[in-house]
């Protein structure tokens, strides 16, 4: 609520006619700026989320505001600066773009369907862009998550930020949520094309690492299906690039706090990799559809000096599905799934639609 009204609300891409339908693309969030009191806020709103951090309050909240936020933010925004694009958070920026290309591809499928982005933490929020799309003469949204894996602490969380912003709305949209596609064989094709594509470049290495990011291992015994639905999407990705079991480890990343987390954890994997004598490790990031903080520093840079400090020879960190091309179908194919029954074919206006086009061909999705 704080951060809200400070920001315009961001365009939304249309084919002209006023649609009734719209896709909102959410991901995590990320500071406005790599720096110190950006950071702050941005991990203030993120980390009072009791989705995110399942401690009681009372105990809570002295750590977040004695400790966390007077310490955290100097450190992480100088690591936020090392990945920082010139448009902004490389994790805005690809949320951007997808948004941009889905909504070129689904036009180009004949839907006349607005899409516009969200972020559940920091700017664009999901209450901005919600408020901007019923403004807009909304009257049906399908949510749809960055995330391939269901968890409490990411997919729920989002699903009650939309909440929170329908208690204060009178005449509400219709309201149709994704909450997994982690073993979507679009999502999986998609990936296999990214990692094969850097292989047929550059060899295949002598172990590949799937690493996700990690949430406490509580939460799993709780039953938060996150940890089987990432170790499913391994098992499949694993299958279609021909890897047997010894040729690849599933590892859980960004360990936060002084808790067990899932395991085992990602850069003393790296590390006993090395010390067994690989000489090279390809790491994948595939619960990660953009790449950001997590993949371009915790793994580009850290893991690969842990690695190479271990002894290794040669560390390939493979880019995340960003625009790739067969990611953005995927992401149409599963949003034109959802949208099944909503009346979408409204026969957009020629001149905007081949305007889309254009926008689409122009920011050439990737091969
Ligand atoms: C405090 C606990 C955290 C949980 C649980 C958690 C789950 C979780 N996070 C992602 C995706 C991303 N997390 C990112 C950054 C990030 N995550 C946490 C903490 C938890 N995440 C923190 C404190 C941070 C901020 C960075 C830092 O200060 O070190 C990001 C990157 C954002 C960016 O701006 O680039 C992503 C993406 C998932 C998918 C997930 C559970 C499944
Ligand atoms: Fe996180
Ligand atoms: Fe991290």
């Amino acid at each position: 609520m704080a951060f809200a009204s400070r920001f315009r609300p961001e365009p939304s891409y249309t084919h002209g006619k006023a649609p009734t339908t719209a896709v909102l693309l959410c991901n995590l969030g990320t500071p406005d700026a790599p720096t110190a009191p950006a950071v702050r806020r941005y991990l203030a709103q993120f980390l009072s989320d009791q989705r995110v951090v399942e401690i009681p309050r009372a105990l809570w909240l002295p750590i977040l505001w004695g400790i966390i936020l007077p310490l955290r933010p100097a450190k992480s925004a100088r690591k936020y600066a090392s990945i920082w694009a010139e448009g902004g958070s490389p994790l805005r920026l690809w949320t951007d773009k997808q948004a941009k290309l889905l909504h070129g591809f689904l036009g180009e499928r004949g839907h006349a369907v607005t899409v516009r982005y969200a972020m559940r933490y920091g700017h664009p929020s999901i209450e901005a862009q919600l408020d901007a799309l019923k403004a807009q003469g909304v009257t049906r949204i399908l949510v749809v998550p960055a995330y391939p894996q269901y968890s409490g602490t990411t997919t729920a969380s989002l699903v009650d930020a939309v909440s929170a912003w329908s208690q204060r709305t009178r005449n509400l949209p219709e309201l149709r949520f994704i909450n997994r596609y982690h073993d979507d064989a679009g999502y999986i094709d998609a990936l296999a094309g990214t990692i094969g594509r850097h292989w047929m470049a550059h060899g295949r290495p002598d172990h590949f690492v799937m690493s996700f990011h990690g949430v406490p291992e509580r939460t799993l015994r709780l039953g938060d299906p996150y940890h089987c639905e990432c170790h499913k999407t391994a098992r499949l990705l694993a299958a279609r690039l021909n890897l047997s079991p010894e040729q690849y480890t599933v590892s859980f990343q960004s360990r936060f706090g002084k808790a067990k987390w899932l395991e085992p954890y990602t850069e003393p994997t790296l590390r006993a990799l090395a010390a067994r004598g690989v000489k090279r490790v390809d790491v994948a990031c595939p619960g990660f559809t953009s790449d950001c903080l997590e993949t371009l520093e915790e793994i580009a840079m850290e893991g690969r000096a842990a690695f190479l400090a271990a002894g290794g020879q040669a560390f390939h960190a493979i880019p995340c599905l960003n625009d790739d091309n067969r990611w953005i179908k995927a992401l149409a194919d599963l949003a034109e799934k959802h949208l099944a029954g909503w009346p979408t074919r409204e026969r957009p206006d020629p001149a905007a639609l081949a305007q889309s086009r254009e926008r689409a061909k122009a920011l050439g999705a990737s091969a």
